[in-house]
């Protein structure tokens, strides 16, 4: 090819950030099947940076994040996380030394958790038994603010009398902004029905701010369908009427309860994936499989990493690479058509077993077009 014509590649920089547990094999087999999907596709390629901040090196080093580390992430054009969270750390110092830090200083307000039953794969639900579209969800969870603020404190701690305030912090800009994108994501889905979900009964205070606003954005919206649930019953409905559910609000609690229901219901906690997003794009959105570090199974290489590669999908979708978001999916569901499965989804393939099978439908896929 002559000099003068050649076709750009474009370099996506990302963070990885493996952590704990399996969250590292995780991450390892989405790294895989990242570079079979740019070294198969061309027009683009990944620049990898892993860092090695998890709750081991915490333990050695007293910190989970150098004291620049926010900055360092501000680079990238994303971050890939796989899990944080020990048992030999606090939960609490695990999450408060890595994950929350980044998605709140880095603004991602917005916890996208998409939830469908995937081809070859059951729910649990007998009502989604004949119909695998009777389970399509997509989940906005606030991720910024209300019952992750961080604000409270514990007073005289090993007395008897030992007090404790975890205060909630629900801002009109902050529910606002989540309210839009709720509304924006409703409106891009072909049924356009918003279900928001809170606990005004009980709390009165920032719950009715919360529906308040609701409400007050909705009159932007008027093609979108809207209703609202308490989040108790919603866990009624989400399991005796998935069919009437597509886009869900919730706060940041009631959200990551209700994600890892609507995980279990489609069929594992093992596929589900979220986004964490700055919709500004002023600071690099951040992408992980909603699970933890799954102490239980961690080192036997059988965690399944297809929330992983789903989460990765959406990475890609958000840098821009549609083409290649859609192929990647395309791939994970044509392996799980097949039965290639880890033990969670009733198979039994391992980690290894089902990233080979995700690299090599990339190939056949990409190979035939
Ligand atoms: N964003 C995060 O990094 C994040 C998310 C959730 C939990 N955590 C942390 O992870 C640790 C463990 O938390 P937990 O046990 O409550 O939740 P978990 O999601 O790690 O595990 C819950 C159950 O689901 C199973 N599981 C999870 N992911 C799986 C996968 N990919 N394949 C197969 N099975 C899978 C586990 O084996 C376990 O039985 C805690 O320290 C917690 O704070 C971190
Ligand atoms: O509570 C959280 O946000 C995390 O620990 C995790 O449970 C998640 O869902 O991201
Ligand atoms: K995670
Ligand atoms: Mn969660």
């Amino acid at each position: 090819m002559p000099s003068h014509i050649h076709s750009v590649t474009k370099v996506h920089r990302i963070a990885c950030i493996p952590g704990d547990g399996i969250g590292v094999d995780i991450t390892e087999a989405a790294i895989r099947v990242l570079s079979t999907l740019s070294n198969t596709l061309s027009g683009f390629e990944f620049d990898f940076t892993t860092f090695d901040w998890s709750s081991k090196h915490y333990l050695e080093r007293g910190w989970y994040m150098p004291p620049d580390g926010l900055e360092q992430l501000k680079k990238f054009d994303a971050i890939y996380f796989g899990a944080v969270g020990w048992p030999n750390v606090p939960d609490h110092i695990s999450l408060w030394g890595l994950i929350l830090p980044i998605r709140k200083s880095l603004n991602q307000y917005v916890n996208v958790r998409p939830t469908r039953v995937l081809q070859g794969t059951t729910s649990p639900l007998s009502s989604c038994a004949t119909n695998p579209t009777d389970l399509d969800w997509m989940i906005i969870r606030e991720n910024s603010e209300g019952e992750y603020s961080g604000q409270g404190g514990t007073s005289h701690e090993d007395s008897p009398n030992a007090i404790a305030t975890e205060v909630s912090i629900f801002t009109r800009v902050g529910i606002e902004r989540i309210m839009r994108f709720a509304f924006e994501t409703a409106r891009s889905r072909p049924r356009k029905k918003l279900t928001m979900v809170t606990k005004s009964n009980a709390q009165r205070h920032g719950m009715v701010l919360w529906d308040k606003v609701f409400y007050e954005v909705a009159k932007e919206y008027e093609d979108v369908e809207t209703d609202k649930m308490l989040v108790d019953a919603m866990t009624v409905r989400m399991v005796l009427q998935p069919k009437s559910l597509d886009t869900i609000v919730a706060t940041n609690l009631h959200a990551d309860i209700l994600s890892d229901l609507a995980a279990a219901l489609s069929g594992s906690i093992g596929i589900a994936p979220s986004s964490n997003l700055d919709p500004t794009r002023k600071n690099p959105s951040m992408f992980e499989p909603i699970h933890g570090s799954a102490p239980d199974i961690a080192g036997e290489g059988i965690a399944n990493p297809v929330g992983a590669f789903w989460s990765a999908a959406e990475m890609v979708r958000w840098v821009g690479e549609q083409k290649a978001a859609d192929g990647l999916m395309k791939a994970v569901e044509n392996v799980t058509a097949r039965g290639v499965k880890t033990k969670d989804l009733g198979g039994n393939e391992d980690t290894k077993g089902v990233t080979n099978a995700v690299c090599a439908e990339i190939e056949t896929l990409f190979k035939a077009t």
